[in-house]
């Protein structure tokens, strides 16, 4: 079993430069299907995710290459349009594959998705946004059976969702007429999709707002674009800097992404300073806490980056309050958090967190994506050696980490957990 070995309570600094967003990228290559031709996608960064997104449309009959960060999609001629269920358990966006290959094929077979165990991920916004658009789907032994003749309409979502959003998009680009989508998510992602889509030459506008408007049916062409930043990477290296300490310029990232995460590290006594397309921060002193952080939809504090900062408000002088409003059940990283000494009481969807003087390596495993990088971030600021375990969550999301901290000055390595790990009493003393 491979581990991180993290040897923390060093000061990282330097300059650290953000890979692709996997959230960008993910929808963009389902949205690369939906045009006989080639498309070409820079800045998508080869994480596990990214890889199952790649076999997915393999499987369907795309030709891909990898190169480097950029993929090329030739999806000429798919011949098929369902997806198997190991793939679909890969991620929670295979399920954004059911608007795309709807919308291309007019048939789709998919099953229920995977993806971060956050609690329940009902997919029912979804299916009815499919549903409205036209789409039949017969639900049957765990299977989604997707076909009909799509067109263009309103369709009302009860509540922001990220992927149902996209999954709307991809379906109705197909669907002749117009579609508009009221009570849309507004995340930076749902805009790169709709960048990608116009160099598709597909006619999406209002991404970012809560009305995404689409004139279906137009013919599409293979379109070439450059992933976005990965603004929960730049969360988490910021979290990092703030609880080791230093001074650190993550670039790559725009820091209006991420205005309601940075003010809250300079609230707890970080110096912030924003660029156009960078953020440097610097700590030396304790933290204090901050003002409440209720995870909410875009423009709200994200739910992704509450595990780094809660991590990262561990090691400090003040309490902080958090209220995770998304996903029922986010505070995984809390008990691991506490191995380390941190002192956290959580009571159903209210965490608090109190300071405390000093935190210690030991022996954890992540069990979610962003738990597992508020793991890496609580060891960074921690005495003594962590052995992090489960890399296949973090593997999901953070490309070349190990290695990015380490350009920071971060001792940290990834080898087997076996020879490195000591009974858990004693690692970090
Ligand atoms: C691949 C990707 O982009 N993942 C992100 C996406 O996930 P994802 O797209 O799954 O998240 P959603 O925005 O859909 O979820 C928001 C809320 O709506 C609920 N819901 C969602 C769909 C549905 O059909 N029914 C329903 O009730 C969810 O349970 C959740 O409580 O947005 C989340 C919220 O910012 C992020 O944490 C994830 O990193
Ligand atoms: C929850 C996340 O991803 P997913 O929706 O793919 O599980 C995440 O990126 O933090």
């Amino acid at each position: 079993m491979s581990a991180l070995i993290v040897e923390g309570g060093r000061p990282l600094s330097g300059t650290v430069r953000v890979h692709g967003a996997k959230n960008s990228a993910l929808p963009i290559l389902a949205a690369a299907i939906l045009a006989p031709g080639t498309s070409v996608i820079h800045n998508c960064p080869p994480l596990s995710d990214v890889t199952a997104s790649l076999e997915i449309l393999r499987h369907l009959g795309c030709r891909v290459t990898q190169e480097g960060t950029t993929v090329t999609v030739d999806a000429t001629a798919p011949v098929r349009w369902d997806v198997p269920h190991a793939l679909m358990r890969e991620m929670r966006s295979s399920v954004i594959f059911l608007g795309a290959i709807l919308g291309r094929m007019g048939e789709a077979d998919l099953s229920f998705p995977g993806g971060c165990e956050l609690g329940p991920r009902p997919i029912d916004l979804h299916l009815k946004a499919i549903r409205t658009l036209g789409g039949e789907i017969e639900e049957r032994g765990g299977r989604l059976y997707c076909r009909g003749a799509l067109k263009g309409r309103e369709v009302i979502f009860a509540r922001p969702s990220v992927g149902a959003t996209e999954n709307a998009m991809l379906a109705a680009v197909a669907a002749p007429g117009t579609t508009i989508l009221c009570n849309a998510a507004r995340e930076p992602e749902i805009v790169d999709l709709q960048g990608f889509l116009t160099a598709m030459g597909a006619s999406v506008r209002g991404a970012g707002t809560s009305m995404v408007v689409i004139e279906g049916g137009r013919p599409l062409h293979g379109g070439e674009y450059t992933v976005m930043g990965d603004r929960i990477v730049a969360c988490t290296y910021l979290a990092a800097a703030a609880a080791a300490g230093g001074e650190v310029t993550v670039t790559g990232v725009d820091p209006r992404h991420i205005s309601t995460v940075t003010s809250v590290l300079a609230e707890a006594g970080c110096r912030v300073v924003s660029q156009r397309d960078a953020v440097c921060l610097s700590s030396d002193a304790p933290l204090f806490g901050s003002r409440p952080i209720h995870t909410a939809p875009y423009p709200g504090f994200p739910t992704d980056a509450q595990p780094p900062l809660m991590a990262a408000l561990c090691k400090g002088k003040g309490t902080t309050l958090f209220v995770e409003n998304i996903f029922e059940s986010r505070y995984r990283h809390v008990d691991e958090l506490a191995r380390m000494g941190a002192d956290i009481r959580v009571e159903g969807r209210v965490a608090v967190v109190c300071g405390v003087p000093e935190l210690h390596g030991a022996a954890v495993e992540a069990a979610d994506l962003r738990g597992g990088a508020a793991l890496v971030v609580a060891a960074l600021a921690a005495e003594g050696r962590s052995v992090i375990t489960g890399l296949k969550h973090l593997d999901r999301g953070y490309w070349h980490l190990e290695e990015a901290l380490g350009e920071l000055g971060a001792q940290i390595t990834r080898g087997g957990a076996e020879e490195e790990s000591e009974p858990s009493a004693l690692v970090g003393r």
